[in-house]
């Protein structure tokens, strides 16, 4: 089911220098750069009957407002994505609705094992117990206040569900991008004999023994967009690789909903969400969001597990790091994220807003979080110092 795709990034391994990065293809690319857009990799009919179960599940109610819950002393917070609607493809039943991505769904293991060509994509569950959760973003100096995850958080391949504090505000203003605890508003049609909370709890045991996601959004093109995020922004998520596929066909300049990267430091590259275009990138390194959407966009998402993903030396910055001769290094290196909000302080809080608009409580709260993680950072003089270094290196 995958093997369009495979072969395309196999094919593009073999030729002799069509990316920007020489002989290794794509994958090469993803490598360095962190990130690759592959065209028509996907028959064309296998795009048009996704794009339809897609549009099914959406029209049949079937699909989930995209949310972000954020855990605090008093009580789960969510806030909602306007206008974007999600499925999660663990959902044993939810994929009878959909057999195309069903047999995506049993059949992830051909792109794994072509991934993990160079790639350290896990292969298997993780038998160990679930990781930590971060309880240090930075160690910048010693006294500096640490971010605190939920212990709720759940086990694998999600963003921390956090408290006031910021470090892991990113995975959650990313629209906690699995958000497992959300209640699934098809666990309680009238055919359904089991109780929603048993579902949830089926959904999560799926998940949890499983080293991907597979996930279907539907933008009803009303304005919905995603804010800056890392699809991993600390422990206890896994992914390593996020695939994206997008399936409008007749897409057109001012439709919105373009895929904005922006590689650390770097150039942004602003990706129109074309019918059949694939694009791979690193789920721990490549800071991204969302533009708004002016007409209804469809694609899914496949994130891979790494095998050692958010070691602590990817995680942990400390003082040998805050030096400019490091900068060639961060911003090929997961430890960026620590710094990420800092750095583009203002472009993550206008993205905010334009996500949360609609909802003005929900923008306050979100913005909230998003300065309550900036003073963290900067009241430290040497971070300080380190992130204004860091804005004069920025290419935008
Ligand atoms: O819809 C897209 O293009 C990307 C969505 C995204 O960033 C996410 O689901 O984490
Ligand atoms: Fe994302």
């Amino acid at each position: 089911m995958w093997s369009g795709l495979v072969e395309a990034l196999t094919k593009a391994a073999a030729a002799e220098d069509h990316t920007p990065c020489g002989g290794g293809g794509v994958l090469a690319e993803v490598e360095e750069r962190g990130f690759a857009v592959v065209d028509d990799a996907w028959p064309a009919a296998q795009v048009a009957q996704l794009r339809n179960e897609i549009e099914a599940l959406h029209a049949a109610d079937c699909m989930e407002p995209n949310q972000v819950q954020f855990a605090t002393g008093s009580g789960p917070i969510r806030l909602t994505k306007p206008g974007i609607f999600e499925a999660d493809m663990h959902h044993d039943q939810r994929r009878q609705a959909c057999p195309g991505f069903d047999q995506l769904f049993h059949t992830v293991a051909e792109l794994q094992s072509c991934l993990a060509t160079r790639f350290d994509v896990a292969l298997e569950p993780d038998a160990r117990p679930p990781a930590a959760p971060c309880t240090a973003a930075t160690e910048v100096p010693a006294t500096s206040t640490n971010a605190t995850h939920s212990s709720t958080t759940q086990e694998r391949g999600t963003a921390n569900k956090v408290t006031k504090h910021t470090e892991s505000a990113e995975g959650e203003q990313s629209k906690d991008p699995d958000n497992k605890n959300a209640r699934d508003p098809t666990a309680a049609t009238d055919d359904d004999a089991r109780s929603s909370g048993e579902q949830q709890e089926q959904l999560q045991k799926n998940q949890q023994f499983s080293t991907f996601t597979l996930k279907l959004q539907y933008n009803d093109g009303t304005g919905g967009c995603f804010p800056y995020h890392y699809d991993n922004p600390a422990p206890p998520n896994k992914r390593l690789l996020t695939v994206l596929v997008y399936l409008n066909a007749n897409w057109q300049q001012g439709d919105g909903g373009e895929l904005m990267l922006a590689p650390f430091l770097g150039k942004p590259q602003v990706i129109p969400p074309l019918e059949n275009r694939t694009v791979i990138f690193r789920s721990d390194r490549i800071l991204h969001r969302v533009l708004k959407a002016s007409k209804p966009r469809a694609c899914f998402t496949l994130w891979l597990d790494g095998a050692n993903t958010n070691t602590d030396d990817v995680v942990f910055l400390r003082e040998k790091h805050l030096t400019p001769a490091f900068v060639p290094e961060l911003v090929r290196s997961p430890l960026q994220r620590t710094l990420s909000r800092a750095v583009y302080e203002e472009e993550y809080e206008r993205s905010l807003r334009e996500c949360f608009g609609a909802n003005p409580r929900d923008t306050k709260y979100a913005v909230a979080l998003h300065r309550a993680h900036l003073k963290q950072t900067l009241a430290n003089d040497k971070l300080r110092q380190f992130v204004q270094h860091l804005k004069t290196a920025r290419q935008w």
